[in-house]
This record gives structure tokens, sequence and C-alpha cells, in this order.
């Protein structure tokens, strides 16, 4: 088996050669966009969805064909972290040449349970993954077909799996653009606790405080309110059964963080009174921003590359039919790589802010590109 933990090279690649036909279970956002990228890169793929217009809209969208029963080389099944392990042992064995993987964004329980359900000696061909990409919305009608490009996907092999199968998952997951790293699930788990299971609880968190805020307040949000917060409108259901999931890898994290809470609110409080005591509060103010700066810089860039700085300029565009195609054209005839994109809409008028992120060597030549073609640019 290739428990190894690193990134795929492309010399690795071609395990899924063989592979002509994929099956999806479950047809929703990761299922669809599954379905759209492997589609895309000439495999048949099936759809099969308990609900018959989640499996319809998938397939008026372009991701594969209403599953027929034809047998499939490899079954992906993406359906809600709680049911993963029951369908993913159906799959193991109604299918019994096939690999079957699972998405589910937490690993260890999963195979666990799905050890449990088939047996040590059927999960050979069982083999876990996690793409780190996603939205903040469900549905077939959010999938995208580059959703998985530049993005980490987590291949988890257990001890049973075979070589093989680790090796097809792996080339699959490359095929849809993603950079393939593999490690245990346990080690997936400890890390998804403070990456991605910690944000959701802090943007929810966040959010919620929101509800009662006058509408007043509520029209001065800026990018600030709106970055803390995108993943705030994630689907309940399925947070609820990740973070239950990995409930004993998350509670540790948000234990820390409630303790840093308590010590930065007694900070706080100590430098509300009118005169405050020298007493390091405001160190400890000052520490608790650097330490996240540090923290903030230690994100990966793009195909998981060294943390990139990015320089930014923003433009404002008229709220109108074809202002973005127009920037884009104007961006592109320059030659100009964009690295990121975010778009602001202004409240109470009929202008958005794009925010354009490139390399820092060429912003100069951005800047004048862009007032050249007549666009106002802002730092
Ligand atoms: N949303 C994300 O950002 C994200 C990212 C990576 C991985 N994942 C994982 O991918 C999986 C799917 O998440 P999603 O965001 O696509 O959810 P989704 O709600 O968009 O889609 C889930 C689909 O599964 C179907 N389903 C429900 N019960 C089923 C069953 N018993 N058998 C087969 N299908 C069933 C539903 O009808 C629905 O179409 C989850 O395990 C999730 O943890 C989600
Ligand atoms: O971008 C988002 O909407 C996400 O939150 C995606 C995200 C994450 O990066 O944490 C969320 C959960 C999934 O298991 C994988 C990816």
């Amino acid at each position: 088996m290739s428990a190894d933990r690193g990134e795929d090279t492309s010399e690795e690649r071609g395990a899924s050669k063989g592979v002509t036909t994929v099956r999806v279970v479950g047809t929703g956002l990761i299922g669809s966009s599954i379905g759209l990228a492997l589609s895309g890169k000439g495999i048949r793929v099936l759809l099969s969805d308990p609900s018959p217009t989640a499996q319809a809209l998938a397939r008026d969208l372009g991701a594969g064909a209403i599953d027929d029963g034809e047998e499939p080389d490899v079954v992906f099944v993406a359906a809600p972290p709680d049911v993963a392990a029951p369908v993913v042992a159906d799959e193991l064995g109604r299918w019994p040449r096939a690999v079957v993987a699972d998405v589910a964004s937490v690993k260890q329980r999963i195979a666990d349970d799905v050890r449990e359900l088939v047996g040590s000696e059927h999960l050979r061909r069982y083999v876990g993954s996690h793409p780190m990409a996603g939205r903040e919305r469900s549905g077939a009608v959010a999938a995208q077909v580059d959703l998985f490009e530049g993005r980490t996907w987590v291949v988890c092999p257990q001890p049973e799996s075979e070589a093989g199968a680790v090796a097809v998952i792996q080339d699959l997951a490359a095929r849809t653009g993603a950079a393939v790293v593999t490690m245990p699930a346990d080690e997936h788990d400890a890390a998804v606790a403070v990456v991605s299971h910690l944000p959701q609880v802090a943007a929810s968190l966040v959010a919620a405080q929101l509800r009662e805020v006058p509408d007043d307040a509520i029209a001065l949000a800026g990018p600030g309110i709106r970055d803390v917060t995108r993943i705030a409108a994630s689907d309940p259901m399925l947070w609820t059964q990740i973070l239950a999931g990995n409930a004993a890898a998350v509670a540790p994290v948000l234990r820390r963080v409630a303790d840093q809470l308590v010590a930065v609110v007694e900070s706080i409080d100590a430098l509300a009174v009118a005169d405050p005591p020298a007493g390091g509060s405001r160190g400890a103010v000052a520490h608790l921003i650097a330490d996240g700066q540090l923290g903030h810089a230690r994100i990966p860039g793009k195909h998981g590359a060294a943390p990139a700085t990015y320089a930014t300029v923003i433009v404002p565009i008229p709220d109108e039919p074809g202002a973005f195609a127009r920037l884009f054209n104007d961006v592109g005839d320059a030659g100009i790589n964009l690295e990121d994109l975010r778009m602001e809409h202004g409240v109470g008028a009929p202008v958005g802010l794009v925010e354009l992120s490139v390399l820092p060597g060429v912003v100069d030549r951005l800047r004048d590109v862009l007032e050249h073609k007549g666009w106002s640019v802002h730092e």
C-alpha cells in the first residue's frame, strides 16, 4: 500500500489510464463537480442519487449520464458524512471489481465504520479521500467544472488499501486539476480540525452576532466582515455531521481558542477604563494581532505553493452587462495573469468594486494598462 505522505508527482500519474467508467453516488455540489471535471477528461460518468431531482439536475448540467446499471471501474461516494460509510459498504458489495472512494470531510471515523460493516479483507478496494475545495452552497446547481483546480485533494489510504487502488484515486484526483497529498486518516482529521472546522465555527459565531444588529449598523459592513463570514452561509445539516464526525479532534482546538479568547477579553477589559494601568494589556493585544499575522502568512498559495503575497488593485466597474468581460479583456490583452479576484457590491450605488490580485512585479504595468484603457484604479 502507498500510505507515504507527500505530493503526487506527474511521474506517478497514469494509474487511471484503464479507467473508462466512474460512478458518482450523491450528485450534490461535490459529486456533480467531480462529474463535470471527469466528463471533461473523456471519462464516462454515471450519476446516482436517491433524490431523482438531484440526479436529473446533475445530468442536465453536464455532470454525466443517469446510471443505467453498467459496471463502473471506480465509484466516488459524495453523500453526506453520516451516510458515507454504509453507502461505501453497499458499493463495495455491489461492484466487486471497482475501487470505491469517498470524499467526505472526515476520514478516520468513516474508515472505521466501513471496516466494521464489510470486514478488513474488503477494505483493499476502499480509499478515503477529501478534496479541500468546496463552497458555502449545496447541490448540483452550485457545482463547478474547475472546483478542484489548484486545490489540495487529500488521499487517506487505510493499512488494507491496495497500492493500485490508492494510485487510481490519486490519479483521478490529479486529473481534476487538484494537487494530491497523501496522509493517514487520523493526521488528516487533526489537520482539518484547525484549517477547516475551526474556521467554520469561528465564521458562524461572528456572523451570528449580526442577527440583532440594527440595520444602520449592518449598512456599514465592509470587506472585513464579508471576508470573515463567507462560509457562515454553509449548510447547517452538513456541518453538524462534519463537526460530530470529527468532534474528538475539534474539541481541543476550540478549547484552546476559548482560553485565548478569555485572555483577550481580560486585556481589553483592562484597557476599557479611562486611565488604563500599565499592566501589559496593550502588549497582549498587539501580540494577538501579530500572532495572527504569522499564522496568516503560512497559508499556502495556489497549487500548494509557498505562501504568495500578491499586490492588489481595486477597480470600480459599472453594474451593467459586459463590464466584467471588458475589464478581463483589457487585463488579458496586456498578458497579465490574474492570481485572484474578488468583487464587492457598493451599498446603494450602481457600481461594483473588483479587487484584482497579481504578482507584485506586474502591478505597476497593470495599473498603467487599465488607466490607459479608461478605468479608474485604486490601491
Ligand atoms: N461542501 C463542501 O464544501 C465539501 C467539500 C469537500 C467535501 N465535502 C464532502 O462531500 C460530501 C457531499 O457534500 P456536498 O457539499 O456535495 O453536499 P450536497 O448536499 O450538495 O450533496 C449531497 C448529495 O448526497 C445525496 N444523498 C443523500 N443521502 C444519500 C445516500 N444515502 N446515498 C447517496 N446519496 C445521498 C443528496 O441527495 C445530495 O444530492 C460530504 O460528505 C461532504 O463532507 C463537502
Ligand atoms: O470554501 C468553502 O466554502 C469551504 O469551506 C471549503 C472547505 C474548507 O476549505 O474548509 C470546507 C469543507 C470541506 O470539507 C472542504 C473544503
